[in-house]
Order: structure tokens, then C-alpha cells, then sequence
């Protein structure tokens, strides 16, 4: 079965990030444009990931299970496949959701290829079928978007509020609608 895009609000959760390398590190990029409550527990930190260190709390130690109690989402990213199982059983016997980079069957949420702009986000997922396929698509999608698609966003957000404060429906304004049209013409001409 393919797997169901589900958009969360980080707020509140406490995200712990097992590893130090390469992967965990475009995880913790990832998930950094989205919430500041991360933490990575690691003995190695990369350069790349040590760049974080001003969004992300860094422990430069081995994991220990205690690390759990702290946390509520769980990213298992190191090279140690038998740790990852171990913090796989670990957060299911503690209701913990829990992602394990080496396990596609050991992971309660995925990670989508994302094209971001502002409130704008586009999650592509190949359902672990050959993750390269999502990363190439985003590399597509994220050339020809316009950088600019987020501020158009926020201009029809901002109509879309003023509507609904006035008591008035967004769908019957024809502001709105026109407003949504322009921001349609603008994407559809790069896709063309
Ligand atoms: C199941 C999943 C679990 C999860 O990580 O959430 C998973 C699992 C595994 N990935 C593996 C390999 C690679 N993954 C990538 C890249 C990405 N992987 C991502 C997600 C996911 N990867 C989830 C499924 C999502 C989906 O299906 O779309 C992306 C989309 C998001 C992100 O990581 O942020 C990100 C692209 C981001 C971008 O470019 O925008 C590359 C390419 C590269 O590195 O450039 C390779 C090498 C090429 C290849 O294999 O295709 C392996 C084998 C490891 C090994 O060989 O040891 C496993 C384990 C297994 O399959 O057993
Ligand atoms: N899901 C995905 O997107 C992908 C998953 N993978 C898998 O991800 C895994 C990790 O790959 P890389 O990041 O390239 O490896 P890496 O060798 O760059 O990093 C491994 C990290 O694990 C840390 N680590 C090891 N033991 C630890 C412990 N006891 N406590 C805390 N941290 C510990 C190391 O310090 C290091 O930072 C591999 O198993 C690989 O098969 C690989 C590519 C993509």
C-alpha cells in the first residue's frame, strides 16, 4: 500500500535524533525548518551537521535509553543496525513514533522529499519503493517552482482571514477567487 501524507505542527513535540552522519544530518535540516524542539545525540557530529548547532541542541555522547524519556518523535539514523532495532522496540513498547533509516517495515512515519516555499511545502514520496525517484522529482519540481510562490501564498492567506473576520465566505469572494487564478497562471506557466 502506499504511504498516506500526513502534515503535522511540530509544536510541542520533542524530536530526538539518534546519530551523527550523513543521513541524520538531512534530517535534522530537514526537520530544522520546521520546529526548533531537536535534539541529536551523537558521539560523531559531521561538519554539515555541526553547522546546526544554533537550531539544534548537539550531545556529543553515545545514545542512551534514557534519551527516550525526554522524547516524543524519534529518528533512529545511526550505522548500527542492531541499536536502531533496539530503539525501534524501545519507543513501540513506549508508544513513542519512531522513523529507523535502515528499516523501511521499522518505521511508524516516513520522510517525504520536500519542495518548500514560506507556508508552501510539497511532500513527495516514492513509499520506500526507491527513495532516489522522490529525490529527483523534488530537484525538478524545486527548479521550476517560483521562489516567489510563498509570497503569493501569503497574500491570498492574508485576503482569505480578512474574509472570514467579516464573516464572509472565501469561495463566493471574487477577489479570492481572482487572486487564485493569478497564483494558478503563474505556476502553470512554468509547468508548461
Ligand atoms: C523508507 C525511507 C525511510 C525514511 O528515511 O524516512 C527511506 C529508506 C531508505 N533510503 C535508502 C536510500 C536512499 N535514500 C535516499 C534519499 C532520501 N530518502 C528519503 C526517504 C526515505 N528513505 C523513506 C522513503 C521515502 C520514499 O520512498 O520516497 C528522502 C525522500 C527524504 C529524506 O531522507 O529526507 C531522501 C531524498 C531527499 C531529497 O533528495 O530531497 C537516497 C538518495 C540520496 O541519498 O541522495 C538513497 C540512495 C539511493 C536509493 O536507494 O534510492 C535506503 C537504503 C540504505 C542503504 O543502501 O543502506 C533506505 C532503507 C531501505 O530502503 O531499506
Ligand atoms: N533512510 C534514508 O534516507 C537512508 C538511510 N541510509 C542508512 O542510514 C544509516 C546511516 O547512514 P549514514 O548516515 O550515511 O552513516 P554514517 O556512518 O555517516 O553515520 C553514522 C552515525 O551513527 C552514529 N552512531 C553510531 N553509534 C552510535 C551510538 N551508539 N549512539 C549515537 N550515535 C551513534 C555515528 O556517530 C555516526 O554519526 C545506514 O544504515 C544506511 O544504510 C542510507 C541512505 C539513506
Amino acid at each position: 500500500m502506499p504511504f498516506f501524507p500526513i502534515f503535522i505542527n511540530l509544536d510541542g513535540y520533542r524530536i530526538l535524533i539518534v546519530g551523527g552522519g550523513h543521513v541524520a544530518c538531512r534530517k535534522a535540516q530537514q526537520l530544522a525548518e520546521y520546529t526548533r524542539n531537536i535534539t541529536a545525540v551523537s558521539p560523531v557530529f559531521t561538519g554539515d551537521f555541526q553547522k546546526l548547532k544554533d537550531r539544534i541542541s548537539l550531545k556529543q555522547r553515545a545514545f542512551s535509553y534514557d534519551d527516550l524519556l525526554n522524547a516524543d518523535l524519534v529518528i533512529a539514523a545511526t550505522d548500527d543496525g542492531e541499536l536502531n532495532s533496539g530503539i525501534y522496540r524501545r519507543c513501540h513498547e513506549s508508544g513513542i513514533p519512531v522513523n529507523v533509516v535502515d528499516c523501511p517495515e521499522n518505521c511508524d512515519f516516513y520522510f517525504p522529499a520536500l519542495v518548500k516555499r514560506d507556508d508552501l511545502v510539497i511532500g513527495i514520496t516514492s513509499s520506500g519503493s526507491a527513495p532516489g525517484v522522490s529525490g529527483t522529482l523534488r530537484k525538478i519540481l524545486d527548479d521550476r517552482l517560483p521562489r516567489h510562490a510563498g509570497e503569493l501564498l501569503s497574500e491570498i492567506g492574508k485576503l482569505r482571514k480578512k474574509i472570514l473576520a467579516e464573516g464572509g465566505r472565501p469561495a463566493e469572494n471574487q477577489e479570492y477567487s481572482a487572486l487564485i487564478e493569478h497564483f494558478a497562471e503563474e505556476i502553470e506557466g512554468v509547468f508548461k
